[in-house]
Parts: C-alpha cells; sequence; structure tokens
C-alpha cells in the first residue's frame, strides 16, 4: 500500500515557524516515527512552496498510489487549481491540518479543497497525519 503526505506552503518550516501554533518538531522526524509506526506501508513524504510543483507531483502519483494526506497550507484557502489536481486524479485524498482553522482568523474558515477530499481533519497537532493514514488503512481492508 503506497500513501503519500503531501505539504504545501511554509510546512518546511515546521519546528521553527510559530512553535506556539505547529510545535517544535521538524517534519522530518516526525516522518520517521511514521514510518516506523506504518512498516507496512510504503510511506512517502513530498513538499513544496509551489502550487504548480505540488500539482505536477498529485498528477504523478494520483492514479496509482492508495491515499494522499495533503496538508494544502495556505492554498487551502484559495486554490482552486490544487482543488482541480485533486478531483483529476482517482487516489483519494485527505486533508489535513496542524491547527483548527475554524478558530483562527476568518480567512482561514474556508477551505476550497476539502470539497475534493474525502476527509478533512483539523487540530489534532501532528497526529492528524497519522489519523489520516489510520483511515486508509481501514478503508482498504
Ligand atoms: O500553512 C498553514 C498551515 C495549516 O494548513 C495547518 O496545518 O494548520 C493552516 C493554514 O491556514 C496555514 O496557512
Amino acid at each position: 500500500m503506497k500513501i503519500i503526505i503531501i505539504n504545501g506552503p511554509n510546512l518546511n518550516l515546521l519546528g521553527k515557524r510559530e512553535p506556539e501554533i505547529y510545535g517544535s518538531l521538524t517534519f522530518e522526524d516526525y516522518f520517521s516515527s511514521l514510518q516506523k509506526k506504518f512498516a507496512a506501508v510504503e510511506l512517502e513524504y513530498f513538499q513544496s512552496n509551489h502550487e504548480g510543483t505540488l500539482i505536477d507531483k498529485i498528477h504523478e502519483i494520483g492514479f496509482s498510489y492508495q491515499g494522499i494526506v495533503i496538508n494544502p497550507g495556505a492554498f487551502t484557502h484559495y486554490s482552486y487549481a490544487l482543488y482541480d489536481a485533486l478531483k483529476a486524479v482517482t487516489t483519494p485524498a485527505i486533508e489535513i491540518h496542524i491547527s483548527d482553522i475554524d478558530k483562527r482568523e476568518d480567512f482561514r474558515k474556508v477551505s476550497v479543497t476539502s470539497a475534493a477530499c474525502i476527509a478533512q481533519i483539523k487540530g489534532k497537532g501532528l497526529s492528524g497525519y497519522e489519523d489520516a493514514i489510520h483511515t486508509f488503512i481501514k478503508n482498504t481492508k
């Protein structure tokens, strides 16, 4: 089973970026623990700050992987191009946000990408990624 985690803009700075909101662990360190926890899953991690690069990645893997766990960062709130990319492929996606986007600035309350996903997880810190992987594993059994 192949699952990819795709992180969007500014998420490369996890660990340093607003740690009071996003925590102090780097995503690389968290990802190593995920790989250990889900040893039976082929887990991949991809991050980009560029919308087109994220779209290219979705196209590349979106007809052969079993799940996309995507945190589109701020693109969540306005990228119809990412929405279209997620709709265009056959691999199901789960949207995840480390923070609770409903309890922050008004502009974060809108997600244009979640309608292209089978679920949205928010406000559970990094453990939301784990929940998303569990959901894919459960759904494929
Ligand atoms: O970059 C991010 C991170 C985020 O997606 C989250 O994980 O909580 C929430 C977004 O509003 C923000 O732009």
